[in-house]
């Protein structure tokens, strides 16, 4: 029997987003103000951000050097002088990640190697070395995830939840779990602590009443209020569990709550391949549709954004039609798109 696809980038991918995820939690220990700076957009960006991006980044280059990477962040504030501090204390710590340690130099280059513009065509990885910055700088969920997309298809996705629980029901429980994906060969989880793999699937659920849905934690990310309207038209009755990351679709793909709304807040965000691309591809192996809040199929082919679509609606396969009608209805009560 020949090996399954996407074996290799499969296994490579594991290795780098573990290797990331640790690093991510000892930054966690150590980080005290003034490690986090912010971009133009005025969102937040840390030593453990630079840091997993050049962890992941080094584990691709080693065995796959000639695909593209489309990273969330760029080495822009750790050249010259006013970087250096910053860079002294990425390079240490992206070097407790790896075997052979990176140099001033080669940080840079690496950081950079997740610069690619994306598009339509051959092989790219999309990362998010932290998702949820800001969930995890309050100690709560955020995640590494990486994703490989093939002519515009996402193929494989790992994601990292190190602040995770592995049991939703047991929340004081262990914490730190990995999801894993291939298109066509469904969705895993496993502990960090252990390489068992176990499938999971979205819950089953026969009415709308019993379910609930995740959300942002961030106002300023997903339209709360019209959640709520969606909310009560469904006749959901749950309060919305809401958390940072892609945690959310790792969440629903294990049955911990039904469906996951990203209501657009302004017409002019266009979300990051990298926010959606692992998460929409355990949730579509789980059993789940994901679409855009008009139904549409996700489209990683237009560069680094998701350019043609607008927000995120991810369901149960079963109840994604009903959810989207009342997205509509709320969204564009005039029917105007
Ligand atoms: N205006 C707006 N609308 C939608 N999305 C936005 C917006 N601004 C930022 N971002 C992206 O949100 C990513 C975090 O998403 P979350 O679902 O984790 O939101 S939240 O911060 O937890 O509430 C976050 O990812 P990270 O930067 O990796 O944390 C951003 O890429
Ligand atoms: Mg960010
Ligand atoms: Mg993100
Ligand atoms: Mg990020």
């Amino acid at each position: 029997m020949s090996a399954l696809a996407y074996a290799a980038e499969r296994a490579v991918a594991i290795r780098a987003v573990l290797a990331a995820s640790g690093v991510c939690q000892r930054v966690f220990t150590k980080l005290v103000n003034g490690e986090t700076i912010t971009k133009k957009d005025k969102s937040p960006v840390t030593i453990a951000d630079f840091s997993a991006q050049a962890v992941v980044n080094t584990f691709l280059h080693q065995s796959f050097p000639a695909d593209p990477i489309v990273g969330e962040e760029d080495s822009k504030d750790l050249r010259g002088e006013e970087g250096r501090v910053m860079r002294e204390k990425v390079l240490e710590l992206a070097n407790t990640g790896l075997d052979s340690p990176l140099t001033e130099e080669t940080l840079i280059e690496t950081i950079d190697r997740g610069t690619f513009a994306g598009g339509p065509n051959g092989r790219m990885w999309a990362l998010d070395p932290i998702d949820g910055t800001k969930g995890f700088l309050r100690g709560e969920q955020f995640a590494v995830c990486l994703a490989l997309i093939v002519d515009g298809q996402v193929q494989v996705g790992v994601m990292g939840c190190p602040n995770l629980p592995v049991d939703a029901k047991n929340q004081n429980g262990e914490k730190g779990c990995l999801f894993i994906t291939v298109k066509g060969q469904g969705a895993f989880q496993r502990n960090f602590s252990s390489s068992t793999e176990t499938p999971i699937s979205m819950s089953d659920i026969q009415s709308l009443a019993d379910a609930s849905f995740c959300e942002s934690v961030e106002s300023g990310h997903s339209n709360q209020s019209e959640s709520a309207k969606i909310a009560q038209l469904l006749g959901i009755t749950k309060a919305p569990v809401r958390m940072d990351s892609q945690c959310k679709y790792c969440s629903i793909s294990r049955g911990d709550a039904e469906v996951y709304l990203r209501l657009p807040v302004s017409a002019s965000y266009e979300e990051k391949i990298w926010d959606h691309a692992s998460g929409s591809l355990l949730v579509a192996e789980a059993g789940g549709i994901v679409s855009d809040v008009h139904g549409k199929p996700l489209d990683f082919s237009k560069g680094r954004t998701l350019a043609t679509n607008s927000g995120v609606v991810a369901t149960h396969a079963e109840i994604h039609g009903k959810v989207i009608e009342v997205v509509q209805k709320v969204l564009f009560p005039e029917g105007k798109l």
